[in-house]
C-alpha cells in the first residue's frame, strides 16, 4: 500500500466504528464522495483516504462510559496527498483530528517509498560503538547533576572523575541551556580537554554530548560550530522543538554528529490512554526515521516510569529491523545499579544504562558510581547474582545497600 497508514484507538458504542472510519478517511482527505459527479470521483481517487481495517475489542468497555468499547481502526492516506516530511505527514493523519475528542494515534506505517526519504541515524547504534570500542556490553552512561549556577570548572571536575571511573559516555542534563557561567562552546572546548587528559591517563574513551539549545533558528550554525571545535555528540530536547528539527540537525552534511533525543516535554503528547500519540511511535518509531542515535525515555523501573509493555514496545521500535539504521534505547531516570538486571533482561546489550542520580549520589562519588554501575554490568554478563558480586566489589555493594 502506498502512502501511510495509520492506527486509531477509539471507543464508541458496538456497530458504530464504520461510520466514524469513513467520516475521518474521507474528512482528512478529500471531503464528501458520494455526493460528487462520477467524474470527479474518478479525478479524486488517487487522493481518497482508505478504511483498510476496524476491529472492535468487545470485552475492553470504555473505563468511564459502560456501554462504549474499545476499537482500532486503520486508514490509509495515499502519498499524493502530502509532502514527504514529518509535518504534513502529522497533520494529514492526525492534525484536526487529534483535536476531535477521544483519538489516539497508536501506529504509523509508512510505504518503503516513503520511508526511503527518511535516511533515520547517521550513525546508528554499530557507528557509536565504533567510535567507543565497546562491542560486547551495554554502554553506560552518565548526566551532569547539579550544575545550574555552578562555573566551567566544577563541571571539569564532575566530568574528570565520571570519566576516571570508566564511564562511556557523559550528556548534560537538558536543563542546562545557554548561560554565561558554562557557555556552549566553552563546555565542548573544556570537556574535550579533560575528556584527552583521562584517556591518556586511563585508556577509558567517553563521549560528551554537549545540549544544543537556543531558538530554532539558531541550531544549526551552532551544531556546525560544535563539530568544528570537535565536539563528541549533542543533545536535543526534540520534543519542545519538533521531530522535523531534528531530522534537519541529523542530515545536515555540515554538523554530522551523533545525536540524542531527549524526552523531555513529550509526555505532553504521550500520556493520556485515550488522547494523543502512543509513546512508542513518538519516542520509538517516528524519533528514530528522524534520525536520533539515541532516544532517552523513562524506564519501567524508576523515579519516573512507563508502562512496562510500553516501554518494551519503545525499545523494540528502536531496534526493529528495518530500512534504517538502529537507535540505541536508553531507558532512564532514577536508574541505580540494582536495576542493571532488569534493564539487560528487558533491552539486552544493545542499549545503555543511563543514571544522574544514580553515579552522582554514591557515597564514593562519580567515580564509586560509575565504578558500581560497571561491576553490575560485568556480574550480569558472567550470570552472578548482583549480592553474589558485591561481596568481591566494595562499590557495588555499597550501592545495593543504599538503593537496593
Ligand atoms: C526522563 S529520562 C531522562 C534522563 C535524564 O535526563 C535525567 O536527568 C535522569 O536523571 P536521574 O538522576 O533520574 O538519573
Ligand atoms: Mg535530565
Amino acid at each position: 500500500m502506498s502512502g501511510v497508514s495509520a492506527l486509531y484507538q477509539l471507543y464508541g458504542k458496538p456497530g458504530s466504528f464504520e461510520k466514524k472510519a469513513d467520516g475521518i478517511a474521507l474528512g482528512l482527505t478529500i471531503g464528501s464522495w458520494t455526493d460528487l459527479p462520477l467524474l470527479e470521483q474518478e479525478q479524486l481517487k488517487k487522493h481518497k483516504g482508505l478504511v483498510v481495517s476496524i476491529i472492535e475489542f468487545e470485552h475492553i468497555l470504555h473505563p468511564q462510559k459502560s456501554d462504549q468499547i474499545k476499537a482500532e481502526i486503520k486508514i490509509n492516506y495515499p502519498s499524493a496527498n502530502f509532502s514527504a516530511d514529518l509535518p504534513a505527514i502529522l497533520t494529514t493523519v492526525f492534525g484536526k483530528l487529534s483535536l476531535d475528542g477521544e483519538v489516539k494515534l497508536l501506529d504509523l506505517e509508512f510505504s518503503p517509498e516513503l520511508l526511503a526519504k527518511f535516511p533515520g541515524p547517521r550513525f546508528g547504534i554499530d557507528s557509536i560503538r565504533d567510535q567507543l570500542g565497546v562491542y560486547n556490553r551495554p554502554l553506560i552512561m552518565s548526566i551532569f547533576k547539579g550544575v545550574i549556577g555552578r562555573d566551567i570548572h566544577y563541571l571539569a571536575e564532575q566530568l574528570r572523575h565520571q570519566a576516571l571511573g570508566g564511564i562511556d559516555l557523559v550528556k548534560d542534563d537538558e536543563i542546562l541551556f545557554e548561560n554565561p557561567l558554562t557557555p556552549f562552546e566553552k563546555r565542548i572546548t573544556t570537556a574535550q580537554e579533560v575528556l584527552r587528559q583521562v584517556y591518556e591517563e586511563t585508556g577509558n574513551r567517553t563521549m560528551y554530548a554537549v545540549n544544543l539549545s537556543g531558538r530554532t533558528s539558531e541550531l544549526k550554525a551552532k551544531a556546525q560550530k560544535a563539530k568544528e571545535l570537535g565536539a563528541d555528540a549533542i543533545l536535543l530536547n526534540v520534543h519542545a522543538y519538533g521531530l522535523d528539527v531534528l531530522q534537519e540537525l541529523s542530515e545536515d552534511n555540515n554538523i554530522q554528529l551523533p545525536i540524542m533525543a531527549h524526552p523531555a516535554y513529550s509526555g505532553a503528547f504521550t500520556s493520556s490512554p485515550f488522547y494523543g500519540v502512543a509513546t512508542p511511535l513518538l519516542l520509538g518509531k517516528l524519533t528514530r526515521y528522524a534520525g536520533a542515535d539515541f532516544s532517552l525515555f523513562p524506564s519501567p523501573y524508576g523515579s519516573v516510569a512507563l508502562e512496562k509493555t510500553t516501554a518494551l514496545s519503545l525499545g523494540e521500535e528502536l531496534t526493529k529491523a528495518s530500512a534504517v539504521k538502529r537507535t540505541f534505547p536508553v531507558p532512564s531516570a532514577g536508574i541505580h545499579p540494582g536495576l542493571v538486571p532488569l534493564l539487560m533482561a528487558d533491552y539486552g546489550i544493545d542499549s545503555i544504562i543511563n543514571a544522574g542520580g544514580g553515579v552522582h549520589g554514591h557515597p564514593k562519588g562519580a567515580i564509586g558510581g560509575v565504578l558500581a554501575f560497571k561491576q553490575a554490568v560485568a556480574a550480569v554478563l558472567e550470570e552472578v547474582p548482583l549480592a553474589e558480586a558485591a561481596e568481591q566489589h566494595a562499590e557495588l555493594k555499597i550501592a545495593l545497600e543504599l538503593w537496593g
